[in-house]
């Protein structure tokens, strides 16, 4: 099926979902909290979107609205008037702020989507704990993190779990749904329903090191990278062999740029950390020079490879 059909189908799902959430704030507005913030709009929900500075939200909001006008596109193919008024509608349901306290006052369902760090989690979780109603579910994008190591410093661990997108969230149908320890069943199930809501298909998953997807991506990732580091391929070898030879839709140089090279900098860094007789995890020199250049993929224009700033 292709991307078009991928598309329609996950927003009319999304309409047939009736879900208890009603206002969302998602804290980060980068790669992933745009793309949350945008399919949450989308199912006609009101999210408050926060991130550091207007600066960073102003991006937010125009990446936002590059994409809702692609999908319009496609959706409303032979009625443009119609696309328009879908994504005017959806962008205004996205307010942005840049307290997270102030933002989760009124809010059902707090995502969070900031930097892999899970000090950083920490602090914003402690304050969010204290400033959210008593009912509203916390949930974390991590990628990498343990859903309980994260949910250790609030009080409510039954109102807390993962809800794991993937990148890019408008177009990739896939939800990973993380229970924690602590997680309730009814918490569980409004997650699950949650997801549904907003079009996505949803999978269940123990809070495991990488969850479902990343438990089997990031290995078959760091090991291309140790493929390129040897001089075995070239990084545009490797890419092309893995599109023909395994169909896969990106590389996985191309899905490293895409992903972000700091990102997955947390996500080695860290396991390595948590698991140091593991090989695979090690520093990867190669990875590491290019953070430490600023090179960090499709984001800041160069990563592996070079990219048009946008
Ligand atoms: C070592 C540690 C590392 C671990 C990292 C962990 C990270 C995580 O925690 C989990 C992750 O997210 S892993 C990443 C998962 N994502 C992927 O694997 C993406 C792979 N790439 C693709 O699917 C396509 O290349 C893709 C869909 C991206 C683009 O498709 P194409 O290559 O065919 O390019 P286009 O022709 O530009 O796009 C295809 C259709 O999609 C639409 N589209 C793309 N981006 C969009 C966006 N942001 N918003 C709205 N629409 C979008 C595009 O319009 C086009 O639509 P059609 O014209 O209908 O086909
Ligand atoms: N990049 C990817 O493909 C995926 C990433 N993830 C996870 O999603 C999370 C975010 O990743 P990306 O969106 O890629 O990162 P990003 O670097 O694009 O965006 C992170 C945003 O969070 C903001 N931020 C940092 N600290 C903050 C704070 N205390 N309060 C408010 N905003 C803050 C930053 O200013 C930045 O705009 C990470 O946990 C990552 O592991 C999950 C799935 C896929």
């Amino acid at each position: 099926m292709n991307q078009f059909g991928v598309i329609v189908r996950s927003f009319s799902n999304s309409a047939a979902v009736n879900s208890a959430i009603k206002n969302v704030t998602i804290i980060g507005g980068g790669l992933m909290g745009s793309g949350i913030a945008q399919v949450t709009a989308q199912a006609g929900q009101n999210v408050t979107l926060v991130d550091v500075n207007s600066d960073i939200l102003a991006k937010s909001q125009k990446s936002i609205n590059n994409s809702l006008g692609r999908i319009a596109k496609k959706i409303y193919k032979d009625n443009p008037q119609e696309g328009e008024k879908f994504a005017r509608e959806a962008s205004e349901r996205i307010k942005t702020a840049t307290d997270p306290v102030a933002a989760v006052k009124d809010t059902d369902l707090v995502i969070e989507a900031i930097v892999e760090n899970l000090d950083v989690k920490h602090a914003l979780f402690q304050k969010l704990d204290n400033a959210a109603p008593a009912h509203t579910i916390f949930a974390s994008n991590t990628s990498s993190l343990s859903i309980n190591d994260i949910s250790s410093v609030v009080k409510r661990k039954d109102r807390f779990g993962g809800l794991h997108f993937f990148n890019p969230v408008p177009v990739m149908r896939l939800l990973e749904v993380v229970r924690g320890g602590e997680t309730t069943d009814s918490t569980f199930d409004t997650m699950m329903q949650w997801g549904k809501s907003i079009g996505k298909t949803c999978v269940a998953c123990k809070d495991t090191p990488g969850f479902i997807v990343n438990r089997l991506l990031v290995p078959y990732m760091a090991e291309a990278l140790r493929l390129l580091e040897r001089g075995d391929a070239s990084a545009r070898d490797i890419d092309i062999a893995m599109k023909l030879g395994a169909g896969y839709p990106m590389g996985p140089i191309e899905l490293l740029d895409y992903v972000g090279l700091d990102t997955t900098k947390f996500i080695l860094d860290g396991w390595n950390k948590n698991y140091p007789d593991q090989p695979l995890f090690k520093p990867i020199p190669i990875l590491n020079k290019l953070v430490a250049e600023g090179k960090l993929g499709v984001k800041t224009g160069e990563g592996f490879y070079k990219y048009d700033k946008k």
